[in-house]
């Protein structure tokens, strides 16, 4: 039996990796898969992952329908086994409903790929209908790690290296982000909702560590003056 499943987990724990293998297995053996995304960072029309590997992908936009799609590629006398759907947290949620008809009605296999909540830890609406429509649902087995060495399993948007909440929920980037751009970071939930980065957590160690200092200084009755 056919099945929608919604392989999520953080950003760059392999989502994308993940969707170019499954398509390169079955395309192996010889089943015919159609590909769609949504914003990726790479640009319209691919699916990239940041292993450097990338392939051609269907752009669906908010006005794609999915199901329309798919019933007219198989009427054109064109075959299809599957789907995968990358960045599925971008689309809404009617197209999710649309690549559930696609697997009751079409019986093909779709495999829907994306990050389950946003900057603010809210659901993106496609992940939301996912998470209720889904017959399985995948948490990702490769762990990414907040700064702390926990695993992460909130994404932050920051700006220059600080976590922001404000803004929209819709903002393409990457992790790392530099020099004053919006970026993200994943963090375990303890460090999400301290609002506390890899920099901050830097900038914190290193006023510790001067404020160590100073007790150690206070307590021997040494100053820098006095050496
Ligand atoms: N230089 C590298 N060497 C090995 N693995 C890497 C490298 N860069 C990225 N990765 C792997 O790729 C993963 C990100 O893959 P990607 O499919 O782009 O993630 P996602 O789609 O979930 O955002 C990272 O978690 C890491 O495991
Ligand atoms: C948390 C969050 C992320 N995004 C964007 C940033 C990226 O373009 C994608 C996630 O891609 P990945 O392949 O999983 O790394 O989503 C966003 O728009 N809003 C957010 O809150």
């Amino acid at each position: 039996m056919s099945e929608l499943v919604f392989f999520c987990g953080t950003m760059d724990c392999g989502k994308s990796t993940l969707a170019l293998q499954i398509e390169h297995n079955r395309s192996a053996r010889g089943k015919r898969g159609l590909i769609f995304t949504r914003d990726d960072r790479a640009g319209a029309g691919v699916l990239s992952s940041r292993l450097g590997l990338c392939t051609q992908a269907v752009e669906a936009p908010e006005a794609f329908d999915f199901y329309a799609h798919v019933t007219d590629h198989l009427a054109c006398g064109r075959p299809a086994d599957y789907v995968i759907a990358d960045e599925a947290q971008f689309f809404t949620a009617g197209q999710i409903e649309q690549l559930a008809r696609v697997v009751d009605d079409l019986d093909l296999d779709v495999y829907a790929f994306g990050i389950t909540t946003d900057f603010r830890t809210r659901l993106f609406p496609g992940s939301q209908r996912l998470v209720e429509l889904a017959d399985r649902i995948e948490v990702l087995q490769v762990e990414a790690l907040c700064w702390c060495g926990a695993r992460a399993t909130h994404n932050a948007r920051t700006v220059d290296g600080h976590m922001v909440v404000e803004g929209a929920q819709v903002v393409v980037g990457d992790v790392n982000g530099t020099g004053g751009e919006t970026g993200y970071e994943v963090l375990c939930r303890r460090h999400h909702l301290r609002r506390q980065t890899a920099l901050n957590a830097e900038a914190g160690a290193r006023a510790d560590s001067a404020a160590d200092v100073m007790t150690a200084r206070e307590r021997t009755g040494t100053h820098a003056d006095a050496r």
